[in-house]
């Protein structure tokens, strides 16, 4: 039986995940397509009951909504991250699921060099000063050094996550003279070739940058107890994803000064409560850089990714996997 020989209930259950600058190109075979620009959870399986393929970037699909929906057979999935798919449910239930991995190797570690140099040169509080107060025109001098400004040349770069990100993060990193130690997995018996031990990479770096998935193990990574090995002048970095990063422990090593700063693309919960305690710290600290999950997005990201999509669900409806 060839699935390109049926007529495909295709469902994209959140439209407003891709910029609308962008659509994902028109599939060759037989099928129907409906879209929708965000499903909330109490609507996705009524949205995906009677689809062959589902569309998504971020819709939860857990074991118990999987095993209802005895028709769907693929999850095309609009991202890079999995995290939001039980991907041991979907094998158990022959439910394939295609990611896109790759796309963003430009965009995410420009991202995060940016991310770098705001937090060592204090771009965020100097720039902030400057709308929020007049202390430049008060100050008496020429200029005042309120916020601490360190070289990026020279200092340590701790990668967690050796993929297709923290690698390119890392060649950049190193071109640009900084020292870049990747980490081991936290627990890991032998330290493979070219990475340095979990806890060694917490300890030396400057700059701790996280591109490791989000898993069980990954979850909570920077906890109480990881995070009091970082120096007292290092930065942390998360563009991979919210949950690794205990927030509330996060907040109080920023308000209590037992790190320097932070820069976070990703939260645990987005998009966030309008009182999330980070956005309203990031509102008075001069050291919390938050973005809303974006680092993925440039223009030519996005176009590789959309065809990418594209090219998945055909190789899927072609050869069955
Ligand atoms: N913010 C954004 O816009 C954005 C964009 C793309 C991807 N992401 C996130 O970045 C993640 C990484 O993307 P990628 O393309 O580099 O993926 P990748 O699969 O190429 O790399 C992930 C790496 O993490 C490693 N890893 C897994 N578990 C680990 C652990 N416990 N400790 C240390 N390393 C571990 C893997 O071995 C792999 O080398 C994605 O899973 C996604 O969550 C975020
Ligand atoms: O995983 C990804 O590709 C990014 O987080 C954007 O969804």
């Amino acid at each position: 039986m060839k699935l390109k020989e049926f007529l495909m209930n295709i469902v994209f259950l959140d439209r407003t995940g891709i910029p609308a600058s962008h659509n994902i190109p028109r599939l060759s075979f037989p099928h129907t397509w409906t879209e929708y620009d965000r499903t909330l959870p109490e609507e996705t399986f009524e949205r995906s009951k009677d689809a062959d393929i589902v569309v998504t970037s971020k819709v939860v699909f857990d074991r118990e909504l999987l095993s209802r929906l005895p028709k769907l057979k693929l999850i095309a999935i609009t991202a890079t991250g999995t995290n939001n798919i039980d991907l041991d449910a979907a094998k158990d239930l022959g439910i394939a699921v295609k990611n896109v991995t790759g796309y963003s190797g430009v965009t995410v570690p420009e991202h995060v060099l940016g991310m770098i140099f705001s937090l060592k040169h204090s771009l965020i509080g100097y720039h902030r000063d400057q709308v929020t107060s007049d202390r430049w025109a008060t100050c008496g001098q020429f200029c005042y050094t309120d916020y601490p400004i360190t070289d990026v040349r020279g200092a340590t770069l701790g990668v967690f996550g050796k993929g297709c990100l923290g690698t390119e993060v890392g060649r950049l990193a190193q071109l640009l003279g900084m020292n870049v130690l990747y980490a081991e997995h936290k627990g890991a018996s032998h330290i493979r070739e070219g990475y340095t031990e979990f806890e060694t990479v917490l300890k030396q770096a400057d700059i701790v940058t996280l591109h490791c998935p989000l898993t069980d193990t990954t979850k909570n990574l920077i906890n109480a107890e990881t995070l009091a090995l970082m120096k007292q002048t290092a930065y942390l970095i998360n563009t991979g994803r919210g949950p690794l990063v205990d927030e509330a422990v996060l907040l109080d090593a920023l308000e209590n000064g037992k790190i320097a700063g932070a820069a976070l693309d990703v939260l645990v919960k987005e998009p966030p409560e309008k009182d999330n305690p980070l956005i309203q710290a990031a509102k008075r600290l001069p050291n919390l850089l938050i973005t809303p999950h974006i680092a993925w997005a440039s223009d030519s990201a996005v176009t590789t990714l959309v065809n990418k999509v594209a090219q998945n669900i055909e190789d899927f409806v072609a050869h069955g996997k």
